[in-house]
């Protein structure tokens, strides 16, 4: 691998190396396997009976990827997908106007249909998925707001999976884009994200690109000063075999009511 880090994810970053690095359930690496398994696992006690539902989700940086919005389509009526990165928006069109070439989910969404309870369900699921998707937008976490002129109505939860660690390289840009995604909440909204703790890189095919270092302390203490209370931090030591990390950290956050 090449020392030289990349920043520039729009001319650099590959959806397809991507997804064949961390999302080859089959025949990737136990560590990236088991990564998708805690999400999908935390995602499915979120969202499932009893958990959080609503009109409106949007994901931010969503990246190439469909398997964070398997429980939630579920729960609600709407989900919007955002990414900075061009070819990741294509890459997801993709998927959901069942393209040639598209990637296949099907493992991963077998294994989230067997969390529900019956593993032959996947291609409904599926189905479910492409239908709740409403809108596949341009973002940057950077820029307020990170989803441009973009008419959006306020979200009942905002969701965003390992993507504010790459998008921000130093905490003040963190807790400000965390700001950025609570202003897209409705009050008493919920903000969902899983985070890659003790982040210095990841590897995508020959490239390496950074992230910020961050502790639990700091998402807990970014998300309390963007006006949400954490409800629930589940921790894990589990590491990629292509990223330099020390864990990750699972968070549902809840934004004031009468913010
Ligand atoms: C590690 S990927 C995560 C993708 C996906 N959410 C997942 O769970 O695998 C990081 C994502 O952050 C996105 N990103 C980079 N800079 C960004 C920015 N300024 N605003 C929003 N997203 C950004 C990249 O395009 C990429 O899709």
């Amino acid at each position: 691998m090449e020392d030289k880090v990349y920043k520039d994810y729009e001319k650099e970053f590959s959806p397809r190396d991507y997804l064949d690095t961390f999302y080859n359930f089959n025949s990737g690496p136990v560590a990236e396997r088991e990564i998708v398994k805690f999400s999908l696992q935390n995602l499915y006690q979120t969202f499932s009976a009893g958990g959080l539902k609503g009109d409106v989700l949007i994901d931010v940086g969503s990246g190439p990827t469909i398997y964070q919005l398997l429980a939630a389509c579920e729960a609600f009526r709407e989900i919007i997908v955002s990414d900075y990165t061009p070819q990741n928006l294509q890459e997801l069109q993709k998927w959901l106007k069942k393209e040639p070439g598209a990637y296949d989910w099907s493992s991963i969404v077998q294994h989230a249909c067997e969390l529900e309870g019956d593993r032959s369900k996947w291609q409904e699921k599926e189905a479910k998925l492409r239908k709740t998707v409403t809108r596949v937008l341009k973002c940057d976490v950077t820029k307020t707001p990170p989803l441009g002129s973009a008419q959006v109505p306020l979200a009942d939860c905002v969701l965003t999976f390992l993507a504010m660690e790459c998008a921000c390289l130093d905490v003040d840009t963190y807790r400000a884009a965390l700001r950025r995604l609570a202003d897209l909440l409705k009050p008493g909204g919920h903000l969902v994200t899983m985070v890659t703790l003790g982040f210095q890189s990841y590897v995508v095919g020959p490239k390496k690109f950074p992230g910020v270092y961050l502790e639990r302390e700091t998402v807990e203490k970014a998300l309390q000063d963007a006006g949400c209370q954490v409800l629930k931090c589940n921790c894990t030591p589990l590491k990629y075999s292509k990223a330099l990390c020390e864990g990750l950290c699972f968070v549902v956050a809840r934004k004031s009511p009468s913010a």
